[in-house]
């Protein structure tokens, strides 16, 4: 479901790195509910966007504003509750703690002072057909079902928006439409605003919205 509510606005996001300049004035905003892919050529700055958007690198210009909140003033551990509590985080190399089994690292932003909610992450589990699995490591399971785990971890909180950077990178192509039927199915019936950032274009027919990012500039969207 979306509406006209913003749960994450760029506002003229800048970055420069080692003299060059990697964002340039970029501005999107992202409704609730909604579903964006944000695509681009290699070193268009995708990665860099996806830090910004995600809290995790801050811009030399522009605002960033997230489910209300603007972050770019806030101290930095104010900046670390919002981003577990607001954003769910999905990797390319999935980013598993290895020596917790899948169940301990879907609870791990729980277990971090967030929500506790268990028995949501177990249905979340449950929905990604993984719970036979839950009491597994990581090193035991396949590329798929590692993500699998990884989007439950995002989803924990319930988080307004997920950010997901290459996520199907390491995955065949069968998995990559298993996991992303699941991915949308998921952040569908959790209310969640999802943004994926892919050079795959076999992705764009799942996403409502396609942002395409080049030279670190946003120029066109569908
Ligand atoms: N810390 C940094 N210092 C200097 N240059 C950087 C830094 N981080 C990124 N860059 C440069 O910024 C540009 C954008 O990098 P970024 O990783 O955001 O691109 P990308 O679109 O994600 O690329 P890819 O699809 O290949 O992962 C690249 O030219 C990269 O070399």
């Amino acid at each position: 479901m979306s509406s006209d509510e913003s749960v994450l606005a760029a506002e003229g996001i800048s970055v420069r790195r080692a003299g060059q300049v990697i964002l340039d004035d970029v501005t999107l905003s992202i409704s609730a509910g909604s579903r964006t892919l944000i695509r681009g050529p290699s070193g268009a700055g995708k990665t860099t966007l996806f830090s910004v958007l995600g809290l995790l690198e801050t811009p030399d210009t522009g605002r960033l504003l997230v489910d209300g909140t603007d972050a770019s003033t806030l101290p930095e551990r104010r900046r670390a509750q919002l981003r577990r509590d607001a954003i769910g985080f999905v990797f390319q190399d999935f980013q598993l703690v290895p020596d917790l089994t899948a169940r301990e690292n879907a609870l791990l932003p729980q277990t971090h002072g967030g929500s506790h909610e268990a028995d949501w992450v177990d249905d979340v589990l449950g929905r990604l057909d993984i719970a036979d699995r839950a009491d597994r490591y990581p090193a035991t399971l396949s590329g798929g079902e590692k993500q699998r785990v990884a989007i439950a971890r995002a989803l924990a909180n319930r988080p307004a928006v997920v950010l997901a950077d290459e996520p199907t990178g390491q995955l065949d192509p069968e998995t990559t439409d298993q996991v992303m039927d699941l991915l949308v199915a998921l952040h569908e019936s959790a209310d969640t605003a999802l943004v994926t950032i892919s050079h795959d274009p076999a992705l764009a027919s799942m996403f409502e919205r396609t942002v395409r990012l080049q030279a670190g500039g946003l120029v066109s969207e569908t």
